[in-house]
């Protein structure tokens, strides 16, 4: 029988979209799981996946994404008081939570991005900004809302990155330029988490986590925005998908 491709799970959000049925909608942002395909992995969805379900099906799966998403991480969770205006998911903080820390336990391949490095640092521990620019000497790093996505998406600041860094590598420099498109970012770094980028203001933007088994990195841009046609947004989605084949093939040999 034909092999499927390593899958890679891609939680989702959930929303109460503006539509007939005021139940809810599980919502994933197609760029995502385009930019997974197109490196050879396969996405996939557990909808009703919830804390508890972890530990039963990560071993189905060769990597895990963590995805953007307009919603915030519940201030709660780092200690803090939610704001009024917050757009929140707590179904998908529950979840995450639980997937960041049995994925570093059990070594499965991960990848943050954006509310993706946020949930990471959140659920080992950390704290976030819970309005980066409104902070004495930050830069606001949210995206112009009101403008075409190609300007939303556009490179808008540099991170400078530590020189042995895997960042370092795939940017072939210590210094790249990147999108931005959040108002949350990283105060209190969590347990385990080294930050290997920063942006101008100091901000970490990109981190590993210290002695992980796998794959285990973050960044608070958006590599999967036009990976084609940027060599360093495409040289850290190509080595996530390395260790997804890795691990699925160790998996096959076992
Ligand atoms: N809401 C958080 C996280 C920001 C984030 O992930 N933005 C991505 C938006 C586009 C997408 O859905 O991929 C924050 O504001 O910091």
């Amino acid at each position: 029988m034909a092999k499927h491709k390593p899958l890679v799970w891609l939680p989702a959000c959930h929303r109460n979209l503006d539509l007939a049925d005021p139940g809810g909608y599980t919502v994933l942002a197609d760029r995502y799981a385009a930019a997974v395909t197109s490196l050879g992995l396969q996405p996939v969805l557990f909808p009703m996946a919830d804390a508890e379900d972890v530990p039963n099906m990560l071993p189905l799966v060769d990597g895990v994404l963590l995805t953007g998403s307009p919603s915030n991480v519940e201030a709660s969770r780092f200690g803090a008081t939610p704001l009024e205006t917050d757009l929140l998911d707590p179904r998908r903080d529950a979840l995450t939570m639980a997937l960041v820390r049995t994925a570093i336990v059990e070594g499965v391949p991960l990848f943050g991005v954006c509310r993706g490095l946020q949930e990471m640092n959140v659920a080992l521990g950390g704290s976030l900004y819970q309005r980066v620019h409104t902070d004495p000497g930050m830069l606001d790093h949210r995206e112009p809302d009101d403008e075409p996505l190609e300007v939303q998406f556009a490179e808008r600041h540099e991170v400078i990155l530590e020189p042995d860094s895997m960042f370092a590598e795939w940017a072939g420099g210590t210094r790249a330029m990147v999108n931005s498109l959040h108002g949350q970012g990283i105060k209190e770094l969590g347990r385990s988490m080294v930050a290997e980028g920063r942006a101008p203001d100091g901000l970490v933007e990109a981190v590993r986590i210290k002695d992980a088994r796998a794959f285990a990195y973050g960044v608070q841009w958006h590599p999967e925005w036009r990976h084609e046609t940027n060599r360093f947004y495409d040289r850290t989605l190509k080595a996530f998908a390395r260790a997804c084949s890795e691990y699925r093939a160790k998996k096959d040999a076992a």
